[in-house]
């Protein structure tokens, strides 16, 4: 973390991400016709300011590393612009037609080439990142005379130079990778993405394969680099406390969205979206008494082939909006949208529900009250942890009908009644940003209600 870095508004960004946008097409069969499309990154913005730390936080899959590979065209973003200002080159003017000069999308490859020196990445992985049957020097030496150095005794000298400061030492230069830990060869890799003496490292996942005490150290190095070659990095992670400890300024990523970008002071303290609300959640804090509640996410990250309507987290949103004329306890609401998801997709096993009722219902031998054993339609409620009575009556008459309707064996009318009456504005609104003040955004319809409207088939929409 520095102090140089900044937010939006001190000085002109490093890099630029505009609408960026990564989609693989599904095909399908032996003409490998296009039957779907993944929207891994689906139109993220974000800035980088000179000497600042962006953290990428979200859940595994929310496209976090394809929008790192995207970003140096690692893959061929299909969106979107990434204008990257290092290098001396400024932000210069956009060109008669509406493109930009420094839009690393639009590089030929001498362009490319210039700025793959100047941004650099490391992986998760540190292992494969090299060739076991070259020496870690040369394998870093080796960037040096790609870029035109031809003098190997300065390259030599140069990478010794730099196993010494993350930490290694000279003699390791003829070493090779089997022989150092996994905590020593991301040294190595932090020695290689820095050779070059670029403006931006681009870390996915730097620390997650190591252990606590190596991750640590590994963080402390990766901040003083930053701070002696004025490096601007883009952290990635799926660990908060990692981000927390790291980063000026993070953005949330979920279902190749961004739905939260800001401070991470300003994020800890006050998180805007339920997202990144509940990421924090689960964030072990040092004073147990300002433990935060832990937020259970409902259900399982959707596909991102098929990504819900509206806001894409309302299908697990703890925060997710009741519509007009419906009052709930906050919880019950969540429960009551996961059931009638059950019912519309037909996930719900009436028979053994009905066989399990007849079990607890019963008598035992001798039992004199088998009438107080539950009824199957309570035994539905019981499943899906819904009170026997929900205390809003639209609600509770929508309820009660369509369990009767399941029990009549008539799923689609049950399905069709939730569907119209178990509703959410966040499934039918896509919400706008809602700027809190000093860079912090966040995209939640709770604050933006007025939102926009979903468009009219998503689903044919193959963009
Ligand atoms: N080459 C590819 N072809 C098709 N789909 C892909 C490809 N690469 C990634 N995806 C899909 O894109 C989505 C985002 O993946 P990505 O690896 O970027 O997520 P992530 O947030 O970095 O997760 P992790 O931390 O697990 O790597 C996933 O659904 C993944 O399956």
């Amino acid at each position: 973390m520095t102090e140089r870095g900044g937010p939006a508004g001190s000085g002109e960004p490093l890099l630029s991400v505009r609408d960026l946008e990564k989609h693989y097409p599904i095909e399908e069969g032996f003409l490998s016709r296009r039957v779907g499309t993944t929207r891994a990154v689906d139109g993220i913005s974000f800035e980088i300011y000179p000497g600042e730390t962006l953290g990428l936080v979200g859940e595994s899959g929310c496209g976090k590393s394809t929008a790192a590979r995207s970003i140096v065209r690692l893959d061929e973003p299909t969106g979107g612009e990434v204008i990257f200002n290092g290098d001396g080159r400024g932000r210069a003017e956009r060109n008669d037609d509406g493109t930009h000069p420094n839009d690393v999308t639009r590089f030929d490859r001498a362009e490319l080439k210039a700025f793959r020196r100047d941004v650099q990445m490391i992986f998760q992985d540190p292992a494969s990142s090299f060739d076991p049957r070259m020496t870690v020097g040369s394998a870093v030496a080796e960037l040096l005379s790609v870029h035109g150095m031809t003098d190997g005794r300065r390259r030599r000298g140069i990478v010794e130079n730099l196993l010494e400061r993350v930490g290694l030492s000279a003699t390791d230069y003829d070493r090779y990778p089997h022989e150092f830990s996994g905590g020593q060869k991301q040294r190595v890799a932090l020695a290689r993405a820095l050779v070059l003496n670029p403006d931006l490292v681009i870390a996915d996942e730097p620390v997650s394969a190591l252990d606590m005490s190596v991750q640590a150290e590994v963080l402390s190095l990766i901040e003083e680099l930053q701070a002696t070659f004025g490096l601007s990095l883009l952290f990635i992670s799926h660990d908060m406390s990692v981000i927390e400890r790291i980063c000026d300024r993070v953005a949330v990523m979920y279902l190749g969205e961004l739905v939260e970008v800001g401070p991470v002071e300003e994020i800890f303290a006050e998180p805007q979206h339920p997202y990144t609300e509940a990421l924090l959640s689960s964030v072990p804090t040092p004073d147990p008494r300002a433990e935060r509640e832990r937020i259970e996410l409902s259900g399982a990250v959707p596909d991102p082939a098929d990504p819900p309507d509206g806001c894409r987290f309302h299908t697990r949103c703890h925060r997710v909006i009741q519509p007009e004329g419906i009052d709930l306890e906050q919880p019950v609401w969540r429960r009551l949208l996961d059931f009638r998801e059950l019912v519309v997709s037909g996930a719900i096993d009436i028979e053994s529900l009905r066989d399990r009722a007849a079990t607890d219902a019963a008598p035992e031998e001798g039992d004199p009250v088998a009438e107080g054993a539950v009824s199957v339609a309570e035994r539905i409620r019981d499943e899906f942890d819904l009170p026997r009575r929900l205390s809003d009556p639209t609600a509770e008459r929508a309820l009660g009908d369509a369990i009767g309707e399941l029990l009549e064996g008539d799923t689609e009318a049950a399905a069709e009644r939730l569907a119209s009456v178990i509703v959410t504005p966040c499934e039918t609104t896509v919400p706008g940003w809602t700027d809190h003040g000093n860079g912090h955004r966040s995209s939640c319809l709770r604050h933006r209600p007025e939102g926009r409207p979903i468009a009219p088939d998503p689903a044919t929409d193959d963009r």
